[in-house]
Parts: C-alpha cells; structure tokens; sequence
C-alpha cells in the first residue's frame, strides 16, 4: 500500500542541530510554520538521505503545545509514521518528525514549496487583464487529482481541501520539478482532532467553509472521499475566474453547537448550481438539514455564466459539472477524472505547471522576521543566522519506534515514552 520505509536507527539529533529557522511564513488552525534549512546531515539521521538535502529548505510546522499530562497518544504517533510512509510527486513529504520536551511542542518537518495556490490566484486576482492561462488550469487540476487519487488509493481523505493547502514548488527547485502541485496538510484533521484541539477553539481563527461539500453542510456525518472531489471543483472553477465561487459567510460556532447549519453557504450554492432535487438527489432526504433547505426557492442553475472561461458545451465544463455534482454517490472519482476526455484533448496536461519552467510570475512567500513573544522554543534558538543549539529535549521519532506505541503507557508518561 504504502512506499517502502526509509526508516532506520536514528541517530537522536536535536531540532536545532539539525534545522535553522529562516523566518515564520504562515499561521494554521495547527500552529504556526516556519522556513528553515538543514543546518547539518549526518548519517543514521531520520531524513532519509540527508546528503541530497543539504541545501534545500524545509517548512517546520509547530503545533501547539501538548499538555504534560496528556502527552501524544500512541495512535496519533502511529498515524503520522504512516503519513512519513506516504510518498508522491503530487504530495508535500513530510520528511521528519520531532517532539521537543523543553517546550512541550511537536514538530513536522516538510519540504518547502515557494508557492501556494491562494497565493497565486490572488496574483490573478490583482491582474484582472491576466487570468490564469488555460494549460497551466489544466495541469494544476490534473496533479491535484493525481495526488488525490494517491492519497484516496492508500483511504486517506484530505478533509480540508483548499488553495492554501495545494503548494506549488518554485525557482528554487530545478526545471523539470518547478510548477509541481504537493498537496498539503493531509489526515492532519482528522489526526489532530483529539487530543490535541485545534486552535479554532482559543483563538476563534476562521476556517473557511467555501470548499465544504453539500452532504456536510447538510449534517452527514460521515466524511467520505467525495467531499475532497467537490473541494477540487471549487478550486477548479476558482482557477479559471480567479474568485472563490460558492462565498459564504460562516455563522459562528458557539458553545456545544461545534457545527452549527451553515445557512448562507447552501445558499450560496443553491443560487449557482440550482436547488437539487430528489430525483437528482435522493440521499438528500435523510439529511438531518434537508428541512431548514427545502424552504427555499428553486434557483436553477447558473454556473455557465459564472464561469465564461469554460462554454458550456466543453469537455472542461462537463468536467467542472461532474465535480461539482450534489449527489455524493454520483459524484467523479479522482480516478476517473483523470480519464476525462478534458484530459485527452489539447492543450494536454503536464507536470510541470508554468508553461516556461524558466519564467515564474508569482512572489516569493513572504517571510516575517521572529517575535520573541509569539515564537518560542526550537524557533527562537536555533536561526538561520547561527544556531546556538539550546534545545535540550528534542528527539526525532524514528520509525521503527511503531511496536513500542502500540500497547498505551500511563498517560504522564506518554510524551516521554513517544519520544525516547
Ligand atoms: N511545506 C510547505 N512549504 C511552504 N509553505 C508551507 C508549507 N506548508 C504550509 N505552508 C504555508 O504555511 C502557511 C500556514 O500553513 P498551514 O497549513 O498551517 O495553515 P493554513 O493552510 O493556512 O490553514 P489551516 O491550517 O487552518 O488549514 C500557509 O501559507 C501555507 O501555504
């Protein structure tokens, strides 16, 4: 199912020693994410090959600090060695994983990707006379699904499918790697669900219900990969006009009610797509929101005229449409989307993304400077511009760790279990 291992002893080397943070470049519901590169590759380290990342940059997620009692469980550690295991062109690899005693925090370490999809469509966004140009549309949607695809084939639904979380790698990578979609944030939701909260619950950050598929908004309560193919139509349509296409805006969630009916973005999607029907739709009646949505009026659908990039007798539309489809049941596969007629007519796809690999349009990400106040632990003592090495505690968790989590700890011993 899964790449073979990389895994092997691991030599335990402190975060600091082995990354330097650059800067902070983004903010999640998580935590937050610095730009750091290797500072040291030694042999037995847990990177894999860390020769050929000598000079490459990383992405340090730092997630929020777990309480001393609670520790990681077992099972979210076990989960995020097979995330490790996980490897695609069309997917962010998690290279490393680390939890540091000192500050009580966990850090994943990815390969840095200079660009982000919310980032690009902003810079079309800006420059109403220069939409994206169709092929580089088509080949970002065809290595979306083709991670997708991956990532559906070894049960891992994404769950919060958004530009922000499909990167796109810049100049700093060589030629025939530049333009390449790496999905991101995969199975973290679910992941960090318990024990960890998301931060959503203390610092009330906005997470964005635009790409939420109907079936959710409706009350399932069962994530199923349709939901992933329903965000993808969404990023699709936005590639081509430039603006999210079904804006909602998000009632707060308040108190127990953690998932509160989200009127206005039904509603956003009724006046596009039209009012589904239960002829097109008969799995709609069992959800428990199905009867806040048949008072409204039965809007008929406009699509075609939000999206004039794409006639609507095209294969692109048919395709968008198929996406976009109510019925979660009747909804594409990522597998047969890539079959799609759209795919096998000119201009064909490619795997690199920006037409000439040599010109890239877009901006850097921005990196912001540390604040002492906001960022703590290995980020603050170990910087690009020379690493003190102050980060006692930091042990990577080496993947043949998996049989010593499988039988539970007492839970005041769990952080330090996971990571001797
Ligand atoms: N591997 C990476 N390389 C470069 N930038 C990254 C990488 N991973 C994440 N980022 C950037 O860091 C920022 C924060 O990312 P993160 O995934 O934590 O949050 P988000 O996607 O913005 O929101 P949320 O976590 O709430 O879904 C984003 O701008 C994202 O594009």
């Amino acid at each position: 199912m899964f790449g073979p291992s990389r895994g092997r002893p691991t030599q335990q080397l402190r975060i600091s020693e082995k990354y330097a943070s650059v800067g902070k470049i983004g903010e999640g519901t998580y935590g937050l994410v610095y730009k750091a590169r290797h500072v040291q590759s030694s042999p037995g380290s847990a990177v894999g090959d860390p020769s050929s990342r000598a000079e490459s940059f990383v992405a340090v997620k730092r997630f929020k600090s777990f309480k001393s009692g609670d520790g990681i469980s077992p099972t979210a550690i076990r989960e995020i060695k097979l995330l490790r295991e996980l490897k695609n062109r069309y997917i962010v690899d998690l290279v490393d994983v680390m939890l540091d005693e000192a500050d009580k925090a966990l850090y994943l370490v990815f390969d840095y990707a200079e660009h982000d999809l919310l980032e690009m469509i902003r810079w079309h966004h800006n420059r109403a006379s220069q939409p994206m140009q169709m092929p580089t549309v088509k080949s970002l949607l065809w290595q979306i699904l083709h991670g997708m695809n991956y990532l559906h084939k070894n049960w891992i639904i994404h769950r919060d499918l958004k530009p922000s979380n499909i990167l796109v790698t810049g100049q700093d990578k060589p030629p025939n790697e530049r333009g390449c979609v790496k999905i991101a944030d995969f199975g973290l939701a679910r992941l960090f669900q318990a024990p960890l909260r998301p931060l959503t619950d203390v610092d009330a950050v906005v997470v964005t219900i635009w790409y939420r598929a109907p079936e959710l908004l409706l009350g399932a309560k069962h994530y199923t990969k349709a939901i992933d193919l329903w965000a993808i139509g969404c990023i699709f349509a936005e590639l081509i006009t430039s603006k999210p296409l079904f804006q909602g805006q998000e009632k707060e969630r308040k108190g127990d009610d953690r998932n509160p009916f989200q009127a206005d973005q039904i509603d956003k999607i009724f006046r596009i797509l039209g009012k589904p029907t239960l002829e097109q739709w008969p799995g709609a009646a069992d959800l428990p929101n199905w009867t806040h949505a048949q008072s409204w009026q039965a809007y008929p659908c406009v699509l075609h005229e939000r999206i004039r990039g794409l006639p609507k007798n095209s294969a692109g539309y048919d395709l968008l449409s198929k996406l976009l489809e109510y019925d979660p049941n009747k909804r594409i596969t990522a597998e047969n989307a890539l079959r799609h007629p759209f795919f096998q007519e000119e201009p064909r796809p490619q795997r690199v993304a920006f037409i000439d690999p040599n010109v890239d349009p877009y901006k850097s990400r921005p990196v912001t400077p540390l604040d002492p106040k906001k960022d703590i632990g290995w980020a603050m003592s170990a910087t690009a511009s020379g690493s003190n090495g102050q980060t006692p505690m930091t042990r990577s968790i080496p993947q043949s760790a998996a049989p010593s989590l499988t039988s539970a700890p007492p839970p005041s011993k769990r952080a330090k279990k996971v990571a001797s």
